[in-house]
């Protein structure tokens, strides 16, 4: 397929595909390379059949030759009167794995060049006919708690999902489309679907999705333009048009072990105190040095103590008490070094001292704190450390997020909602449906701030702080975090903090993770599927991630390392929420070691043991290299990054990259410092996006004293007081 091709291939109604969790022994034993062939379904089908059930039925996995195209189409025909998924399987497909044209890998170069457009943050499909109906087994969650294995990494995300029990995601009372869960488990099913299978992913161009939006989160209209509509105005309420989405996410273990599982500190923890700290702004209180300093409640300290957290890391040191201390805050710390507890405790702390107000059942939930992140996985993570912390308190925490039925995330905001956690989509819906009020929000958090002030969601988030009734900034308290914060972006956070806002830079702001050991090698296109298996035998069964540009990649590299008989899932914004979860599960498991991943999964996500990342596409942005590596070697662990960087298209990053191993105090290959050279930028300053490595709070007179800061002492008081007024 030539480039023209691939053009036609993006603007078609989209086919998504679905890699399953794939177990080499179970799905790989057999010879002959048998592929397991899921057929597309056409949109027309989605459009005028009745409800789709987009399930892996055993009794489809009718065994024999593949299906080609044709085969395949026609058996889709015969599906649509029936509206069932086809999975046909047999031999047919061998090492080139992909029907329909789409992944088919040919000899030819083109297949490379997959278009970029198809990447998180480039959505040309329709909403409406793009959202996946039915093939939910929701509420299995009951049944994962057995697959779960102990420690932090089982539940963190909604691991281990059992399989396909009937649920009750297909409720009738919120006016849903009962679309599925009636043909149990697809994934036994590919138990049966014969020797050497290879999965072909094939999830229909009429695949009904959730709502996703911006970057990680977009919203796509039947126009097939990206759109910032919010999913109360024609989105997953189903308001105006397309189906609901009906996932309910399993509830998350209530047991207090569950709770406060956590894994260890590593090697390199202690490591943290000897990083420089800087705070700039004025009247800056002094850091402290232990928990016991920050004088939190007995409820608090247990919970603590509980998560396993005896020492504070330096964020958390500085943080705190600003955050205690009633001030705004930007904050910018590496990867993995504790940010989350930075903000909830002192939060908590807070609304422990002054009281809470939301009751059960009332209609109307106003809660005191908001905290807003950029992707589902995350928001969720960010909830349950919300509730480890406040277990046992009267603060009760909410998540809210896309992807899932609306009235479900209603159903648990009418409940108390004291602390709510959501994607910016999900929370202007809720918002626009009056189950949330404002009024009473005394603290806004912007977790990955960043990513949530850029031009994704930028927008969003301005229209949430001039809703009616949300107190503006000099009536609540805002506070930013993330491990990178452009230099442009903290000026556009101006707008969302007091002026006298205090800035936090623990290292370099920007910088890449130390105890993440970078290697970047020099990988043409046409060589890193030989390179990338090499090194997943090599690293057997360790926990890895693999970056890949595009959702179509991701299923193809997947699909690709499930034929290498590697155990593989996958993540991506075309997947549907509950596979997205099952995926993420199974990887927190160790159920699958290995995940492909686009840079949905770059930010924030929290999992133990991840030993590897691998860059099989480096991103666009330095920034999303950081994020994306920061997955491994968090919390004093040490890990590993190999990018594969191709000249051909890389270049752009070479200055970049050089500048980020060399601050991480890496080594930097010749090579890469004659490209750095021979595509020097004079003025460089380490963006693509403008200058990211801003050394210190960009407000220009801010600039404070590094301290290190095990002395705990307080770090820069900016002596003169300056003019603030660019930022009002
Ligand atoms: N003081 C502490 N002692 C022990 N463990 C901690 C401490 N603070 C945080 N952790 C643990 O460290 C891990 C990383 O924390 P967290 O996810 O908050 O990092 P982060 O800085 O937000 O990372 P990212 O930039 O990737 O979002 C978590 O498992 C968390 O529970």
């Amino acid at each position: 397929m030539g480039d023209e091709d691939w053009e036609a291939e993006i603007i078609k109604p989209h086919v998504s595909s679905y890699v399953p969790v794939f177990e080499k022994d179970r799905y790989f034993s057999g010879a002959n390379g048998d592929t397991f062939n899921r057929a597309p379904t056409s949109s027309s089908e989605m459009d005028d059949g009745p409800p789709r059930r987009d399930h892996f039925m055993r009794s489809r996995f009718a065994s024999g030759r593949s299906l080609g195209n044709r085969d395949a189409g026609e058996i889709n025909k015969r599906e649509n009167t029936s509206t069932m998924g086809v999975f046909g399987v047999g031999k047919g497909f061998g090492n080139r794995g992909f029907s329909n044209n789409e992944f088919e890998e040919g000899d030819r170069p083109g297949f490379w060049r997959e278009a970029n457009n198809d990447c998180e943050d480039n959505q040309t499909r329709s909403r409406g006919f793009s959202r996946r109906g039915g093939y939910q087994d929701g509420n299995d969650s009951e049944a994962s708690g057995s697959s779960r294995r102990g420690g932090r990494g089982s539940f963190r995300g909604r691991g281990g999902f059992g399989l396909g029990s009937p649920n009750s995601e297909c409720e009738q009372d919120e006016g849903t489309q009962r679309t599925s869960g009636l043909f149990g488990s697809k994934r036994p099913a590919l138990s049966g679907s014969g020797n050497g299978d290879v999965y072909q992913s094939r999830g229909g161009s009429g695949s009904r999705r959730g709502g996703y939006k911006g970057l990680n989160e977009e919203v796509i209209t039947s126009s097939g333009k990206n759109s910032w509509k919010s999913e109360a105005e024609g989105g997953e309420s189903g308001d105006i048009q397309g189906p609901k989405v009906t996932y309910i996410p399993p509830p998350p273990p209530e047991d207090e072990d569950s709770i406060f599982a956590h894994y260890q500190t590593g090697i390199n923890f202690d490591k943290y105190d000897t990083i420089l700290v800087e705070v700039s702004g004025h009247d800056a209180p002094p850091a402290i040095l232990t928990f016991e300093e920050a004088n939190l409640c007995q409820t608090l300290n247990k919970n603590i103590a509980k998560a396993g957290y005896t020492k504070l890391t330096p964020v958390q040191k500085y943080s705190i008490p600003i955050i205690l201390a009633g001030r705004d805050l930007m904050a910018c710390a590496q990867t993995g070094s504790g940010k989350t507890a930075a903000f909830l405790l002192p939060i908590l702390a807070h609304m422990m001292r002054d009281g809470i107000t939301a009751s059960r059942f009332k209609e109307l939930q106003e809660p005191e704190c908001i905290i807003v992140a950029p992707t589902r996985e995350l928001i969720n993570q960010i909830y349950l450390e919300a509730r480890k912390f406040s277990f046992g308190t009267c603060v009760r925490a909410v998540v809210i997020y896309g992807g899932t039925q609306l009235g479900h995330s209603i159903r648990q905001i009418v409940q108390g909602c004291n602390v709510l956690c959501a994607t910016p989509g999900r929370l202007m819906d809720i918002i626009g449906k009056e189950k949330i009020g404002l009024r009473q929000v005394k603290y806004l958090i912007l977790d990955e701030a960043d990513r949530m002030l850029d031009m994704g969601f930028g927008p969003e988030m301005k229209k949430l702080i001039s809703c009616p009734g949300m107190p503006s900034k000099e009536q609540r308290q805002t506070l930013m975090f993330s491990a990178t914060f452009p230099e442009e972006i903290q000026r556009m956070a101006g707008e969302f903090l007091k002026s006298n806002y205090l800035f936090v830079a623990v290292g370099q702001v920007g910088g890449a993770c130390r105890d993440v050991q970078q290697t970047i090698l020099q990988v043409g296109q046409y060589s890193k599927r030989e390179k990338l298996v090499e090194i997943l035998q090599n690293i057997v069964d360790e926990r890895t991630m693999v970056f890949v540009e595009t959702k179509k990649k991701a299923d193809f590299i997947a699909t690709f390392l499930c034929q290498e008989k590697i155990s593989t899932t996958s993540i991506h914004g075309d997947r549907e929420q509950r596979e997205r979860e099952q995926a993420l599960g199974d990887f927190r498991c160790g159920k699958c070691p290995v995940l492909v991943a686009t840079s949905v999964a770059a930010r924030g996500l929290d999992i133990e043991n991840v030993q590897h990342v691998i860059n099989f596409d480096l991103p666009s942005t330095i920034d999303e290299y950081v994020h994306r590596i920061g997955r491994t070697g968090r919390c004093g662990n040490t890990g590993r990054a190999i990018s594969f960087f191709d000249p051909d298209s890389n270049s752009h990053l070479a200055q970049h990259l050089v500048k980020v191993l060399t601050d991480a105090q890496q080594d930097v290959p010749a090579w890469l410092e004659e490209i750095a050279f021979s595509t020097y930028i004079p003025g460089f300053s380490g963006s693509t996006r403008g200058s990211v490595f801003a050394s210190v709070d960009t407000r220009k007179n801010y600039h404070g004293k590094s301290t290190l800061n095990t002395a705990g002492f307080s770090s820069s008081q900016t002596p003169n007081p300056v003019d603030d007024e660019s930022w009002d």
